[in-house]
């Protein structure tokens, strides 16, 4: 747990540790409210139950040693007044509750103080009812003379608890059973969430080990938040990540990563150019998730370096724009890139102008010096070319021996004059061949607003002007 929470520290709400114990509390808070109704029902209920009962058992026994007093206060002779009493009491004792025919009454005796009463003493001393009367409420209920209002004796009933035994159980069970529930249902909560619980920690430790295995750099940082909250050994030594005084990571790389703006939505990315300080530049893919994390709204980036495939991709670029002999610009790429200067001289009317150049009697230097010789000269009139133009000028291969140069901003006749500086550069070159002399005829156009072919035509025509007036030279 404890390596879980150096993982992922921040943004949680809760540590896996509170969360477990707050499992627990809230298991121990269901045994607690079940606990508290038990103990309510033991302490405060079922004694109120039981009293409520005792207590109409009592007045129905006052009620019933009503009947006996007015019949002790009749005046009858002791034998008319046993036999009365005996009628009385066993018509008390087959009181019945009508639904269970349980006797309200079960056993019942009167004693009598013989100083009052005008009888033979032990006469009327009765019990009546079966003698091992259980579950009762045992009442002794004083016998008054209704005449003289003196106490005579006492009347002890033996009444039937069979109600509050009744509504005390049937309480009682449905109690049981909501305790039963409440506390299988706070156990299965509380297992069911230590089992999650258990869970989340494991998914999260597997989740702190993919990250950390990552071969490729991931950092995890909340949104809006430059500094980062976690990163894997990859990412720390790809941007030179170190912790600052918060315990967060951050570095120079990353901060200016961050500044450039990172992917916004799953599966968006971009390549970006990263400068390690005392490392080579890298070119790095980088992608972001969104993800809520521990209740905050974080974002996982990934890098993926692409230095090798963007050098791969720049020399494909390359290849596919140049000559692979003279390393000058190719025919295809002269095209494009004159069609562009076209349309920016059509929009801004800055002057335009082209020179072609056909080297003279290549054959015969062919012929003569070979055809490795030849390709020599072509490499080295290449030089001559890089040599004499500006920055902003482009040279190319346009055929085999033919040359295209474009002027942007060049006038006919500036271009003219780059034409004869490389033409004079040209018949200056020293070449290690016996007898061999290399010059060139070249055709000037400044652009005049035609299609782009008529344009190129158009130097082609002068060039073979001077290619039929002799050659080495250049024409307008
Ligand atoms: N060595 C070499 N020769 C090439 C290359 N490309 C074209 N050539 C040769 O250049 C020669 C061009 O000959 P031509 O078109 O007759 O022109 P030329 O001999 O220069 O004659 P003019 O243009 O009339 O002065 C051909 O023999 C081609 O084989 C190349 O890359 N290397």
């Amino acid at each position: 747990m404890k390596a879980i929470k150096a993982v992922l520290p921040g943004g949680r709400l809760f540590s896996l540790r509170t969360e477990r114990n707050l499992a627990l509390i809230f298991g121990l808070l269901g045994l607690l409210l079940v606990g508290t109704i038990t103990a309510h029902w033991l302490l405060v209920l079922e004694p109120a139950l039981r009293e409520e009962a005792a207590s109409r058992a009592a007045a129905m026994a006052q009620a019933h040693a009503q009947s006996l007093e007015r019949v002790l206060g009749s005046g009858l002779p002791a034998p008319q007044l046993e036999r009365e009493l005996r009628t009385t009491m066993g018509s008390l004792l087959l009181l019945k509750d009508e639904a269970t025919q349980k006797p309200f009454v079960r056993r019942l005796s009167i004693s009598l103080d013989y100083d009052l009463v005008d009888m033979p003493r032990g006469s009327l001393d009765l019990s009546m009812g079966p003698a091992n009367a259980s579950g009762c409420f045992v009442l002794r209920v004083p016998l008054y003379d209704p005449r003289t209002h003196l106490l005579i004796g006492v009347a002890t009933f033996h009444s039937n608890a069979f109600f509050m035994e009744r509504l005390v159980g049937d309480l009682r069970t449905k109690l049981w059973w909501i305790m039963g529930i409440i506390a299988g249902l706070t156990g299965f909560a509380w297992l069911e969430s230590s089992r999650l619980l258990k869970r989340l920690g494991e998914s999260e430790a597997n989740l702190r080990r993919v990250f950390e295995a990552a071969p490729f750099p991931m950092v995890l940082g909340e949104q809006g938040m430059p500094s980062l909250r976690q990163a894997n050994e990859a990412a720390k030594a790809y941007l030179g990540l170190r912790e600052d005084a918060t315990g967060r990571l951050t570095s120079d790389v990353w901060l200016r990563l961050y500044a450039q703006g990172l992917p916004k939505t799953l599966g968006a990315q971009h390549e970006t150019c990263l400068s390690v300080e005392g490392g080579p530049e890298r070119w790095a893919l980088v992608s972001a998730t969104p993800l809520r994390f521990s209740g905050t709204m974080s974002r996982l980036v990934t890098l993926v370096d692409v230095s090798e495939l963007k050098a791969v991709q720049e020399e494909l670029r390359a290849a596919s724009q140049t000559d692979a002999l003279t390393g000058l610009y190719n025919r295809r790429f002269l095209y494009q890139r004159l069609a562009k200067e076209i349309e920016l001289v059509q929009r801004y009317s800055h002057p335009l102008s082209i020179v072609l150049f056909d080297l003279d009697y290549f054959k015969g230097i062919n012929d003569t010096f070979g055809h490795r010789a030849g390709d020599e000269v072509l490499v080295r009139v290449a030089e001559v070319l890089r040599r004499c133009l500006r920055e902003v000028d482009i040279a190319g291969r346009y055929g085999g021996e033919e040359l295209l140069l474009l002027l942007p901003h060049s006038s006919v006749g500036q271009a003219r004059e780059a034409a004869e500086r490389i033409r004079i550069a040209l018949k200056h070159e020293e070449w290690p061949y016996q007898g061999m002399e290399v010059t060139l005829s070249a055709g000037v156009s400044q652009y005049a607003g035609e299609t782009l072919d008529a344009f190129i035509d158009s130097a082609d025509r002068k060039l073979y002007r001077i290619k039929a007036n002799g050659r080495d030279g250049v024409a307008c």
